[in-house]
């Protein structure tokens, strides 16, 4: 069985021109999602459990594991010295790693440290999801707020990490999609799922349906499609929401399926956020060949303009995203 460490080194080769600085990007990803990974699996009996009592950027109460894990993979990719700045949902203002390694290296780092937290204490599978690009700033000046505000298209690389039943890092740097499973006996990382593509139709919706009478018409006019009765489309397709993207998005990979977090009408723009959740799970999606949208258009082409920003996010095999879209156009509400 191969390594992740040894993927990302033979993978590397096959770029002459490689600098093997985000294969060591990388390595800092695994080593933190390791030590998270340890705290994870014990949060019951760690001090790790419930919340800090302050409110993050987002208006949300942070979790003791958000800023746990926040803490571990800003060190990490500290540490390594291959990264200029990093923007992390538990950080108001993007973090300029001005030391003299830092200034001169080209990666920015945007990340979910902790997703899904509200699965944290109820021991239900979470995640960590990140996203690199190369600054557009010149080597050696300080990092700016436009080296994070690039349009998914421009990603380098991106992934997360899946602490389930078992724990996983899925990552593509644009030649696909694979996954490698952690041997919690040895703490390594093993090639499991290469080359991972996502059905182009599916059976499996994933959406919070507590919101329904606040989803668009559109919406809700393609949730009662996925509950119709009909054997010759499969329907009535099966609704499964976990309630953590990373764990819903996974599901949905390996199965075939679609993933909703629409607008609402007290949340106009949707919940998730475009830099460190939608934007790197769409490369991931596109790159398993399935669709990532805000309803309307490609996510990996919007220009983001604030750090935190949301956008509706809908993703999931191709044909479920072209149908629930199709709907949304259809009964757009004047
Ligand atoms: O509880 P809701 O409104 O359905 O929201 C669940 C969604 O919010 C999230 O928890 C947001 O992510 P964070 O936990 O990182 O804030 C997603 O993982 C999940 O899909
Ligand atoms: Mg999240
Ligand atoms: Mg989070």
């Amino acid at each position: 069985m191969i390594t992740l460490g040894e993927y990302i080194i033979e993978k590397q080769n096959d770029f002459p021109e490689a600098s093997g600085e985000l294969s060591s990007l990388l390595g800092a990803i695994r080593l933190a999602a390791k030590v998270v990974n340890r705290e994870i699996n014990k949060a019951g009996i760690a001090d790790i459990i419930g919340t800090t009592g302050v409110e993050n950027v987002q208006g949300e109460v942070q979790q003791k594991m958000d800023l746990y894990a926040n803490d571990k993979f800003k060190t990490a990719l500290e540490a390594r010295g291959e990264v200029c700045g990093i923007a992390s949902e538990e950080e108001d203002e993007f973090i300029a790693f001005d030391d003299k390694r830092g200034c001169n290296s080209k990666y920015v780092v945007l990340m979910d440290p902790l997703d899904g937290s509200s699965n944290i204490d109820v021991n239900v599978s979470v995640g960590t999801i990140f996203s690199i690009y190369k600054r557009i700033s010149p080597l050696g000046a300080p990092v700016i707020l436009d080296d994070f505000l690039q349009p998914g298209d421009q990603q380098v690389a991106a992934g997360y990490v899946i602490y389930g039943s078992s724990t996983m890092l899925v990552y593509t740097t644009g030649n696909g999609v694979h996954g490698f499973t952690c041997d919690p006996s040895l703490g390594v990382f093993y090639l499991s799922h290469e080359n991972m593509t996502i059905p182009e139709d599916g059976q499996i919706y994933s959406v919070n349906e507590g919101n329904y009478l606040k989803f668009p018409l559109g919406v809700k006019k393609y949730l009662k499609y996925c509950q119709e009765i009909d054997s010759a489309t499969n329907r009535p397709y099966t609704s499964r929401y976990i309630g953590s993207l990373v764990s819903d998005f996974h599901r949905n990979l390996l199965k075939g399926g679609i993933y909703m977090y629409p607008s609402t009408a007290s949340a106009p723009k949707g919940k998730l956020r475009l830099l460190y959740e939608c934007n790197p799970m769409a490369f991931l999606m596109e790159q398993a060949g399935g669709k990532a949208s805000d309803g309307e258009k490609r996510i990996m082409e919007i220009v983001p303009t604030e750090l935190h920003q949301r956008v509706p996010f809908f993703c999931g095999s191709n044909n479920m995203v072209d149908d629930v879209q199709l709907m949304m156009k259809k009964h757009t509400e004047v």
